[in-house]
């Protein structure tokens, strides 16, 4: 982190910021005289960002051509606000270890974290650290001076009577987010740090609220997209897309269920080709599917309204599971005041830009670059899905624990191997058998030595890929720790070899036991002879080679 800056620079980098954020290019005095402040670099900046601009306005134009069945005549505009629970052992300001759901309450609570009078913030450069990844990883612009200002609002899960966060200089701004879904691209607006609140549960037998503050003061980051997407499934996309690679730089676990990413989803609509609407801001939505169904409702609700000649009032709304509606919180006009005020115990987070740099280069393979990796080893796109929905937790439902680790995994036993057979056998067989025993990828006992190892003798041909399959299961069932080229041993898998001995004694077997089929091989209809093969795949235990057998078949059967 970096001494003071200048005065004039730090002031010249806010007004630029304003610029850049809200993309009012018009030749002007103003703008001229802050052009005139430009380095030709920053120039060059904002001429990207003019064309990014242009290109996601001519992407958003081609997409509202295209009429949503749901609501013709309609478009619908969302805009996400995730709250990301950042990954760092002490809270945001406090010394304190954060909490796990399972924890007694009030067991992880520092004085600052109740509000101790003469208590004083102090800046957890880890959650710094991580807020500066994720910005990095969204393409943002991080920002050398950054503040914290008190946002006042009265809780009894917050004992301080304010929240600190990032409102008028937030760490980040810009970026965005591209989704797999029809080239969508999403903006960042801002990213900004700031403290989770307590919570409190009421219980209504003795009429008391019971406050719990464990989760007081852990850090978060406020991530805040831009409108830019058009229905309840680019929103789900957004969401997805934007949890793996919070996943992916180590931010944040990103649990919807366990509370560690909760979506405030703002939702208009406007009748085609119109300006957007007015927003409703849903609250709190802690699953993909139940942020999908609320924006559903909502669009139809706002609907409604203006079709019936009424107007949408801006509101805050919650969102009712059980009845699949919205319903109104407070209105504008009951907003509270949140009386934002700079913090005056905490200076300015001023970054150097080395510091800046150096996680800029520690940042690990982004998934957009894993995904390109990948299909330039020409694995198919959807093998390609497979591994990677493993790795950010898919796998097992979206919201469920995280998979990690599948690519490592494939990468380790493809070192040396051909990737074609090696992602065959990770998505098709370890993961089918996994999903059949109900088991997940994090609970996958075959060690990438013993993967490659049975890659490996089936492709030199010394066991059969159904023995290979057997070896698996076997592997999967007995948590053995014995290489396949031992167990092929064991289990007596090894390949018989043509050496015209039993495999013919085989295929004579099968075909005295299946004299019709024999018959019609006969008569020149060969697909039968699968028929044949099964049987003496079935008699060798699957250690004879189903092509030398075929073969052998067809020429007895000439
Ligand atoms: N017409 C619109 N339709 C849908 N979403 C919109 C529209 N206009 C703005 N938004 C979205 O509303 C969100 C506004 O979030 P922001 O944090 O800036 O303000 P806020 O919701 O007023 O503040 P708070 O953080 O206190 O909730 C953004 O995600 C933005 O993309
Ligand atoms: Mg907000
Ligand atoms: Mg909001």
């Amino acid at each position: 982190m970096a001494e003071d800056e200048g005065r004039t620079k730090v002031v010249g980098t806010n007004r630029l910021d304003k610029l850049h954020g809200k993309v009012d290019y018009t030749p002007g005095p103003a703008n001229a005289e802050l052009l005139c402040l430009l380095s030709p670099a920053r120039l060059a900046q904002i001429s990207i960002c003019s064309l990014m601009e242009i290109y996601v306005r001519l992407v958003h134009t081609i997409r509202t051509l295209k009429e949503d069945p749901r609501w013709p005549g309609w478009e619908l505009v969302v805009g996400i606000e995730v709250h990301a629970q950042i990954k760092s052992r002490a809270k945001l300001f406090s010394e304190t270890f954060t909490a796990d759901l399972d924890e007694p309450p009030n067991s992880h609570v520092s004085p600052f974290d109740a509000a101790f009078p003469g208590t004083l913030p102090r800046l957890n450069s880890k959650c710094v650290e991580l807020g500066v990844r994720t910005a990095i990883a969204l393409n943002a612009e991080v920002q050398r001076r950054s503040a914290f200002d008190r946002k006042h609002y009265f809780y009894a899960d917050l004992p301080s009577g304010y929240q600190i966060t990032q409102q008028y200089a937030p760490i980040a701004r810009g970026g965005g987010l591209k989704l797999d879904r029809d080239d969508v691209f999403v903006r960042i607006k801002q990213v900004q740090l700031e403290q989770d609140t307590g919570k409190s549960a009421f219980l209504p037998r003795n009429h008391l609220s019971a406050i719990d503050l464990n989760r007081a003061g852990t850090g978060l980051m406020e991530i805040v997209s831009e409108p830019d997407m058009r229905s309840p499934e680019e929103a789900a996309d957004y969401v997805r897309t934007l949890q793996a690679l919070l996943r992916c730089v180590g931010s944040s676990d990103g649990h919807m269920e366990q509370g560690s990413l909760r979506c405030d989803v703002n939702v208009s609509v406007n009748r085609a080709g119109s300006p957007p609407g007015t927003r409703c801001e849903i609250k709190n939505l802690n699953s993909v599917k139940f942020m999908m169904i609320a924006i559903t409702c909502e669009a139809h609700r706002q609907i409604e309204l203006l079709e019936s000649g009424r107007s949408v009032p801006q509101e805050t709304r919650g969102f009712d599971e059980d009845r699949a509606e919205t319903y109104a919180l407070r209105s504008k006009e009951d907003a509270p005041d949140y009386r934002y005020m700079p913090d005056p115990n905490l200076p300015p987070l001023l970054l150097d830009q080395e510091y800046i740099t150096k996680i800029r280069n520690d940042m690990p393979e982004l998934p957009d670059m894993t995904r390109a990796r990948l299909l330039a080893l020409d694995l198919s796109r959807r093998d390609t899905d497979v591994l990677m929905d493993v790795d950010s937790g898919r796998e097992v439902g979206f919201d469920g624990e995280l998979g990690g680790g599948a690519v490592a995994y494939f990468d380790s036993v493809a070192r040396g191997r051909d990737p074609k057979a090696v992602v065959n056998w990770i998505t098709h067989e370890l993961l089918g058998q996994l999903a059949f025993r109900r088991e997940t990828f994090k609970e996958n006992p075959i060690s990438v030595e013993q993967m490659g190892n049975l890659i490996d003798l089936v492709q030199t041909g010394t066991i059969t890929g159904t023995s290979g399959k057997t070896i698996l299961r076997h592997l999967l069932s007995n948590h053995s720790q014995d290489m396949p080229s031992k167990l092929a041993e064991q289990l007596l898998l090894i390949a018989v070899r043509d050496d015209g001995s039993s495999l013919e004694k085989w295929c004579s077997e099968a075909i005295s036991a299946l004299p019709e089929e024999a018959k019609i091989v006969r008569t020149g209809n060969v697909r039968v002879v699968n028929k044949i093969v099964g049987r003496v795949m079935k008699a060798s235990r699957g250690r004879a080679n189903a092509e030398d057998v075929r073969a052998m078949l067809l020429k007895m059967l000439q």
